[in-house]
């Protein structure tokens, strides 16, 4: 079918040299793929039935919602449940970044915008997705006279307007992935736009233990491994961690196994490949001097003991005065339980034991360092916090 590639399409000669928005027709992602988050995964069902079987829904006169919001902290599967939905569907998946648009030309983003529908309603049934929607859908009357937001609107403008222009048989399903849901313009959000809001956040212990196992199919374990234990353990190596970090750490883990030569990755490898994520990089050529070491420990040693006697604070895993990423002469890791609701004697045993470091300097030294200013500044954010949001 020449004739229909050739007017503009996306493979179309006239345009090659632009990379204008990504297409993938064969999605092979899978909701198998995205683990932990089953809510989203339900809410999100609706669109895939909608896309495999139009008419069931057309016959009862029902309008399926024409996109949906999926918002959440980074890295929390926004993109792969987007494009995992595709793939059950079984239909072409469209992508753009909003932030691309944000320093283009006048008029390139709306054309932009106008040739992804474009191909998407003539691929229909497919799936447009839109990630970072913020970048290009902030509230309208946030940052005015900033000069160059005008690009910016005229994108959100020609998004609407195609979003307005779908009639019901256009099976297109429109997603948008951000961060910031909520400095989004209420435009986007009004009934036949973006009408539903899936919330993705980091994932709990048991979405991480799902989530390793999907991440740990790809890594070659020892035979003797036994992978219900290691992804158990593994989950609660990293509370707060979303599945991008999941991710990381399981690749990094077999990079650093391929460095020393391994033939299979080991647990002590994946511990490594934590501290790597959670501390940043060791610093063998750091090297201190045997009194900044000393000072070191022992102020890692203050933190340690602060968190052995405090009843509310969190489990302490390991201290370490190696060095480490940008400027982290030492590190305490801790294991904080996923938790919604901070009482106020956590918080304060919490920044007892952040001060721990620096009361230990001083308890052992003439004078003390600089190396308590990063537990300074987590004080004085978890007080704010406490007064702000405790009262
Ligand atoms: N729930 C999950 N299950 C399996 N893998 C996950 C999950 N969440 C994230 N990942 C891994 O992290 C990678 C990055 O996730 P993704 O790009 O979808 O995050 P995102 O929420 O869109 O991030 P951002 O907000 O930064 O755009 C994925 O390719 C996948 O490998």
């Amino acid at each position: 079918m020449l004739k229909m590639g050739g007017s503009g399409g996306l493979f179309g000669q006239n345009k090659k040299k632009f990379k204008k928005f990504n297409a993938e027709k064969n999605v092979k992602v899978n909701f198998a793929d995205v683990a932990g988050c089953d809510e989203a995964k339900e809410e999100i069902m609706e669109f895939v039935k909608f896309l495999k079987n139009p008419a069931k829904y057309e016959r009862l006169g029902a309008k399926i919602p024409r996109g949906a919001i999926l918002s959440g902290p980074p890295g929390t599967g926004k993109t792969l449940l987007a494009k995992a939905t595709a793939g059950e569907a079984g239909v072409p998946f469209y992508s753009v970044s909003g932030s691309e648009f944000v320093e283009m030309f006048v008029g390139v983003g709306a054309s932009r915008v106008r040739d992804l529908f474009k191909t998407a309603r003539e691929n229909a049934p497919s799936i447009v997705f839109v990630d970072e929607i913020d970048a290009i859908g902030k509230s309208r009357g946030k940052g005015k006279g900033m000069g160059g937001n005008d690009e910016r609107e005229n994108t959100l403008n020609q998004l609407l307007v195609e979003m307005d222009g779908f009639s019901t048989s256009d099976h297109v399903v429109v997603l948008a992935g951000t961060n910031r849901a909520d400095v989004l313009d209420s435009a986007l959000l009004r009934p036949g736009r973006f009408d539903r809001k899936v919330y993705i956040s980091n994932p709990e212990l048991e979405g991480r233990k799902d989530i390793f196992a999907v991440h740990l199919k790809k890594i070659k374990l020892a035979d003797n491994c036994d992978l219900e234990d290691l992804k158990g353990r593994l989950a609660a190596l990293t509370p707060g961690m979303s599945g991008a970090d999941i991710a990381n750490i399981c690749n990094e883990a077999a990079l650093i196994a391929a460095r020393h030569n391994e033939e299979s990755v080991k647990l002590h490898d994946f511990e490594q490949a934590i501290e790597r994520v959670i501390a940043g990089l060791e610093k063998k050529n750091k090297l201190l001097s045997p009194e900044e070491k000393k000072v070191v420990a022992y102020h890692e040693a203050g933190h340690a003991i602060c968190g052995w006697y405090l009843e509310h604070a969190d489990p302490l895993l390991k201290v370490s005065i190696v060095p480490r990423g940008q400027g982290a002469l030492g590190y305490a890791q801790y294991l904080p339980p996923d938790i919604y609701l901070y009482t106020t004697k956590k918080l304060m045993d919490r920044m007892t034991m952040s001060l721990g470091g620096r009361v230990s300097e001083e308890l052992h030294f003439s004078s003390v360092t600089s190396g308590a200013s990063d537990d300074f500044e987590k004080v004085t954010n978890m007080a704010q916090r406490m007064v702000l949001q405790c009262g």
